[in-house]
């Protein structure tokens, strides 16, 4: 290649390099974003020998001779709808010949659809650069694309024939509004499916542990290849299907208890500054909490004994109550709210806190006693076995035991090991009373079916005591109540 080409190609691979860049704005540089300038429909490369021939060096590539270079080229679909109608385009990307547009708009009147060819040449690269050379162009780069149009749109398309790069052929204006439909025959897009297997509510479900289903004889007839999966389903579908009684439903309103906006609370007169706010009277003249009605749990709570084995068990006349309840459900909140001694029992949100049985004196004459939960805690397996063995040999054994608040969440309900207890419990005849705790947490008509179901399900048990008791330890609903239960509990106690 002497000088003189030399500088000719590389003036020409300048150029063409310009009317790429500029060609670049049409590019879709996420081929997935639709609709900024269009999607990348086709992509296509293919291999050209560079013989020192005019045309390759116009492409922009100054390569040696006999050095092969890959030319791509791209279909690019777009489109846009506005109230004008809907606007498509297909353009063509080839690296030798810049874009070729063509557009096609859609009125929502005319479905005929009115096509035209709008700029069907854009930045024509190397064919502008040609006619320069040859001085046809006198008005350069400023040049309309208008004058040139007819000239460079043959020009493209005799390329694109010519390459055959599995580009589709731009068709004249005559031949277009004939069968513009087929012209843009665009891939189908797939439709998308989504399959909603399971109709039911999938809220409040936790798979790890399960109620014993009350209705065996669904279960007898169960598709074998059912998953537990859908089990619990249908025993979430079971739970939402139970009917409140309107004295349940009643009860729950008048007692505040379930899920409620603060503004309820302050309508029924209640401090809502205050902990546990309605552990207080209702409208009460005091800015100050009114003082506990039962004389027993105005007493101070002192931590009395903690016990990791049965034989550290302390020994006292004192009757005692104890909390019982799967890791987290309260139990500590519990006995805090209940002598309003916040901070005396240590609670968290991880489940396993209280690893040992801790007493705690409540005045001279009761004892509280706090006990370890079951289930899933943050400990280790044997740890948390050991524990269980221990709850269960102390509320079996133990003389001066009067009461066990069973503790259940009133969102999961009764699982596998509190009816392990409740068995035990009835074995040992120890006395035992249902607590659903966390009611804030459900909704209203929930905490009622909760009830229904928990009471229906323990209707043959003799040591269990009613009524089912429901509170929550963050808004202090049902403590009062629970508070006079206990307290006769420790009344007429006989040691
Ligand atoms: N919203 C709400 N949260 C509560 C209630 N009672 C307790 N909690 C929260 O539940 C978490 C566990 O409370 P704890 O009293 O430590 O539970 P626990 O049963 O003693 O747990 P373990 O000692 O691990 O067996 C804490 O973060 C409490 O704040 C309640 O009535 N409502
Ligand atoms: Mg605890």
């Amino acid at each position: 290649m002497n000088q003189e080409t030399r500088s000719k190609h590389s003036n020409l691979k300048k150029r063409a390099n310009f009317a790429i860049r500029k060609s670049d704005k049409f590019k879709t540089l996420d081929s997935n974003k639709k609709g900024v300038y269009g999607k990348i429909v086709k992509s296509q490369s293919r291999k050209v020998k560079v013989d020192d021939n005019a045309s390759n060096v116009e492409d922009g590539y100054y390569k040696k001779r006999n050095d092969s270079v890959k030319l791509k080229s791209e279909r690019i679909e777009g489109s846009r709808s506005n109230y004008r109608g809907r606007k498509e385009w297909e353009f063509h990307r080839n690296e030798s010949n810049g874009f070729v547009r063509k557009d096609r708009r859609v009125n929502a009147n005319d479905v005929g659809s009115k096509v035209y060819n709008k700029r069907e040449s854009r930045d024509a690269g190397g064919d502008r650069r040609k006619k320069s050379e040859n001085g046809e162009n006198r008005l350069g780069f400023l040049r309309k694309y208008g004058d040139v149009k007819s000239d460079d749109s043959k020009q493209l398309r005799s390329s694109a024939e010519e390459h055959k790069f599995g580009m589709k052929k731009v068709k004249s204006r005559k031949d277009v509004s004939d069968d513009s439909v087929a012209t843009f025959d665009r891939p189908r897009r797939k439709r998308r499916l989504i399959r909603v297997e399971y109709p039911h509510d999938t809220a409040n479900k936790r798979f790890d542990d399960s109620l014993p289903t009350i209705d065996n004889t669904t279960e007898q007839n169960k598709d074998p290849e059912d998953t537990e999966e859908n089990t619990e389903m249908s025993k979430n579908a079971q739970f939402r299907a139970i009917q409140p009684s309107p004295s349940i439903i009643s009860f729950v309103n008048e007692n505040l208890l379930g899920r409620r906006r603060e503004i309820e609370f302050k309508k029924a007169g209640y401090n809502i500054e205050l902990p546990s706010p309605l552990d207080n009277i209702p409208f009460s003249t005091s800015s100050e909490r009114e003082r506990i009605e039962e004389s027993v749990f105005r007493n101070k709570l002192t931590f009395f004994a903690a016990a990791k084995v049965s034989s550290s068990f302390p020994t006292h006349d004192l009757p005692e109550i104890a909390f019982a309840g799967r890791s987290n459900v309260g139990k500590s909140s519990l006995l805090n709210s209940l002598t309003r001694q916040w901070g005396v029992v240590r609670t968290s949100d991880k489940p396993g806190l209280t690893q040992t049985i801790n007493f705690f004196n409540l005045g001279p004459k009761l004892c509280l006693v706090d006990l370890p939960g079951y289930g899933f805690a943050y400990a280790k397996e044997e740890v948390k076995e050991s524990w269980e063995e221990l709850v269960k040999e102390y509320v079996s054994t133990r003389e001066e035991l009067k009461r066990v608040c069973l503790l259940i969440d009133t969102k999961w309900g009764m699982k596998p090991r509190d009816h392990e207890l409740v068995d035990l419990m009835e074995r040992s005849k120890t006395k035992y009373q249902i607590v659903l705790t966390k009611t804030d947490l459900s909704f209203p008509v929930d905490v009622a079916r909760r009830a229904m179901q928990i009471e229906e399900s323990l209707k043959t048990k003799k040591s269990a005591i009613q009524p089912l008791m429901m509170v929550s330890s963050k808004t202090g609903a049902g403590i009062r109540s629970l508070r006079t239960v206990l307290s006769n509990v420790s009344r007429f106690a006989r040691l």
